[in-house]
């Protein structure tokens, strides 16, 4: 009797998945730097600021010239210059003076605060009051003060989001050291699958669906999507696929064909790899039972399940982190990105013996989140279009109970 030859738990697979070593590094301009994950920490070439700034609209001073001002005991102070943006200032401030200067400002040599000018009021042309004392640093942002040189301000493995590109923009980096994007094959398997656009469907075919999520979630993760086909249930042409994709990617990802059918070829073509290491073929949660996980070198090749919403459980589940892994993603900055919690809304009903990856919904409760089950069977694409992400009943647990905190793993990073 066929049957599936390596069945592991969902944290069994994590923990290979954990393992997968991340691709060579390349560089690239900062320009197209976010979204990569860095191969190398960064240290800041230089301070930022790299001269002193002011943060206020208003006079550059000496703090010590202001002490014990007040509304009715005004410091006056003889207005000397004024500093222009974008250049630094040609004016010292000398005991008794201050210099006008805007916003982002260069501080005159001799000050070491500003004065807001609310806090001013001018007696003449060359003078002011100053209403209320500063203390020295205030209103200013010193030399390194936002990142000291030689500071580590990003680790290896970090992926970068766009306030990481505006610092390495800050510190003058025009390129930095990533990993290599994984090139991923999407291969669909099947004689029942026709192309979208077919218009008359005889019976019996259905519209390719899984071509299209998969490529869809391979670029969200960060994958390059290389080679899209759909493959009829040959064996050999299966394996002239597979060969060929294997050859120009760095991950294949197959769906359908991964069960223990007559025509589920998925091992039977492994079989014909000679160096392929089968690491599971099945995985112990419902739906997405049907999963096989292989190593073919420094390749890695998926067999999803045929049915959408497995398919598309399965990729979020594992394929999604391995594809982070090969891009270099460490720790849980990923994945904690794409879980919520939320109030469970209704029931889920389960069973011992499989972990369930129930789709649900988010919607808003009472202004708070809230995750309302999707039920429907595996088959079904409506039920994911309904569904933001999925629960999960662990393999012991019978059920969830409305009103409990789960977390809800999504499907896309919003
Ligand atoms: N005797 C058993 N039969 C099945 C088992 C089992 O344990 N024992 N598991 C069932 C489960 S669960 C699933 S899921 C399916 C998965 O099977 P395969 O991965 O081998 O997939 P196929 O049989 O090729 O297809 C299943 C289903 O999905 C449809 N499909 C396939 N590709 C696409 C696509 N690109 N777009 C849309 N739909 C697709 C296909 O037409 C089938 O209806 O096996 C069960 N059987
Ligand atoms: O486990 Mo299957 O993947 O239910 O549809």
């Amino acid at each position: 009797m066929p049957e599936f030859l390596k069945v592991k738990t969902a944290e069994e697979i994590l923990e290979v998945i954990e393992n997968i070593a991340p691709l060579s590094a390349q560089t690239v301009s900062v320009q197209e730097a976010s979204g990569r994950v860095l191969s190398e920490e960064v240290k800041a070439p230089e301070p930022v600021p790299h001269f002193a700034r002011s943060t206020m609209d208003g006079y550059a001073v000496r703090a010590r010239d202001t002490f014990g001002a007040g509304e009715s005991l005004p410091a006056l102070l003889e207005v000397i210059g004024e500093v222009a943006m974008g250049q630094g200032a040609q004016v010292a401030v000398r005991p008794g003076t201050a210099v006008a200067i805007p916003t982002g400002g260069a501080l005159p040599e001799g000050a070491d605060a500003v004065v807001m000018v609310e806090y001013t009021q001018p007696l003449d042309e060359t003078a002011i009051e100053v209403t209320r004392p500063v203390a020295p640093g205030d209103n200013v942002l010193g030399i390194g003060d936002d990142v000291a040189a030689g500071e580590k301000v990003l680790e290896r493995g970090w992926k970068l989001r766009p306030q990481d590109v505006g610092l390495l923009a800050a510190m003058g980096m025009e390129e930095v050291r990533v990993f290599r994007r994984p090139r991923v094959a999407v291969v669909s398997t099947g004689d029942e699958i026709v192309p979208p656009e077919t218009r008359s469907l005889p019976p019996g075919k259905i519209r390719d669906i899984n071509t299209y999520v998969v490529a869809a979630q391979v670029a969200e993760a960060g994958g390059q999507v290389g080679t899209v086909r759909v493959v009829a249930d040959d064996l050999d042409a299966l394996e002239a696929v597979c060969r060929e994709a294997l050859a120009g990617h760095d991950v294949v990802i197959l769906s359908g064909g991964s069960s223990v059918g007559i025509r589920d070829f998925t091992i039977r073509v492994l079989e014909r790899f000679p160096g392929s290491e089968l690491l599971a073929h099945g995985v112990a949660i419902r739906p997405g039972k049907p999963t096989i996980l292989a190593r073919l070198g420094e390749k890695v090749l998926w067999g999803l399940p045929g049915q959408p919403a497995s398919a598309m459980i399965v990729f979020t589940a594992f394929v999604r982190p391995s594809l982070l892994r090969l891009q270099g993603v460490e720790g849980v900055q990923e994945l904690e990105t794409n879980v919520r919690r939320a109030e469970l809304a209704q029931n889920i009903p389960s069973v011992h013996g499989r972990a369930d990856y129930v789709r649900v919904r988010l919607t808003r409760h009472k202004g708070r989140l809230a995750a309302e089950p999707v039920f429907g069977k595996s088959a079904m694409i409506s039920t994911l279009s309904k569904a933001d992400g999925y629960v999960i009943v662990p393999e012991h647990v019978e059920g969830l109970e409305a009103g409990s905190l789960v977390h809800v793993h999504l499907f896309s990073t919003p």
